[in-house]
């Protein structure tokens, strides 16, 4: 089997060295030449819970080297989903399955857009990884796989994903629930991602202080509200105690929108909390807290170069 890993950040790192159990051909696809060649020369490596280093890395930034691939998983942030599009769709062949570990709501659409819904799978997952320098990252966090396909069938090739996760030892579900599998993490997603980035807390800390305890949940209990009116059926029943245990399991962890703000780049607010907050709009239910947290982050992303140095 021959799997592509588009995207050469903290999650497709970790992809890479966990798939490296399984002996499978991983490619990874950059978009950068000069990232891409250093990575080639230097190899990745996976410190944490993983201590591991790769060498002979096959990196390309030319994604025809993909086109006889079994399955595309796609690791960038939200905002980049279209350019992986851009980059990948004449090159996915009649066999590719494009896999989406992305967090938040509106990849899947572009993505079935692209290639159609029954080649697209969503796989979420709680596991946190951290990209310390280009090439290495920190596995901080254990967590499960979650796959679910968007035309809602199980078929085949999920139960080959689900061998594969099983080969590197996490725990994997499948789900004919699509929606159910998004907003399980969205949820999440919108109590951690955004307090971390405003607080600069790892995931651990932000239970840890009353002030962040009282936003995450604000805004886990508002996205919940919503998840309720739209009768998403969630994986689990008590929101508040599933934040608080992936909080636990990750403790160590930047966020992946905290690790946006340090490096000064957008983040995935808009696909996060702005989705709860448009969502709930449409619904009439209000969401204070889950507004402004986007109010805040996307104050942030735009005035990194009038941040006060110390
Ligand atoms: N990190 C975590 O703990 C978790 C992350 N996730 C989700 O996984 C997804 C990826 O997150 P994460 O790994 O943290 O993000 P990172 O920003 O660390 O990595 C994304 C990588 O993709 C690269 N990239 C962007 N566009 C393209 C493209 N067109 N082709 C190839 N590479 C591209 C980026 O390059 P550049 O930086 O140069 O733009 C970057 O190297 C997000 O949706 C996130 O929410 C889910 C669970 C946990
Ligand atoms: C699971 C968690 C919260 C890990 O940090 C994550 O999804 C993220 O950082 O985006």
């Amino acid at each position: 089997m021959k799997i592509v890993v588009v995207g050469p950040g903290a999650m497709g790192l970790l992809l890479y060295g966990l798939l490296s159990k399984t002996r499978h051909e991983v490619l990874v696809l950059d978009k950068n030449p000069a990232r891409a060649a250093l990575l080639a020369k230097n190899g990745i490596r996976i410190e944490g819970l993983m201590n591991a280093k790769f060498a002979d890395v096959q990196i390309t930034t030319d994604a025809t080297a993909g086109r006889d691939a079994d399955f595309w998983f796609v690791c960038v942030k939200s905002y980049d989903t279209k350019s992986v599009i851009r980059a990948i769709s004449s090159h996915v062949g009649a066999q590719g399955f494009i896999v989406s570990f992305q967090n938040g709501a509106g990849n899947v659409e572009l993505l079935s857009d692209a290639f159609g819904e029954s080649r697209v799978v969503l796989a979420v997952t709680n596991l946190g990884a951290t990209l310390t320098e280009e090439g290495v990252s920190r596995y901080a966090g254990e967590g499960d796989v979650i796959l679910g396909r968007a035309d809602g069938s199980l078929g085949a090739e999920l139960k080959t994903l689900r061998e594969l996760f099983q080969k590197t030892k996490l725990a994997v579900k499948l789900s004919r629930d699509i929606h159910a599998v998004l907003w399980s993490k969205l949820i999440i997603n919108a109590g951690i991602n955004a307090v971390a980035a405003v607080t600069r807390l790892t995931n651990g800390r932000i239970m840890a202080y009353e002030g962040s305890r009282r936003i995450a949940e604000g805004a886990i209990t508002e996205a919940h509200k919503v998840a309720k009116r739209k009768r998403i059926k969630l994986l689990y029943d008590d929101v508040l105690a599933k934040a608080e245990s992936v909080c636990e399991a990750t403790a160590e962890n930047v966020s992946s929108m905290l690790a946006d703000v340090l490096r000064k780049k957008p983040t995935e607010i808009d696909a996060i909390n702005g989705a709860i907050v448009r969502q709930a709009q449409s619904l009439g239910i209000k969401t204070p807290v889950n507004a402004l947290l986007v109010d805040l982050i996307k104050t942030i992303e735009s005035s990194y170069a009038q941040e006060v140095e110390v």
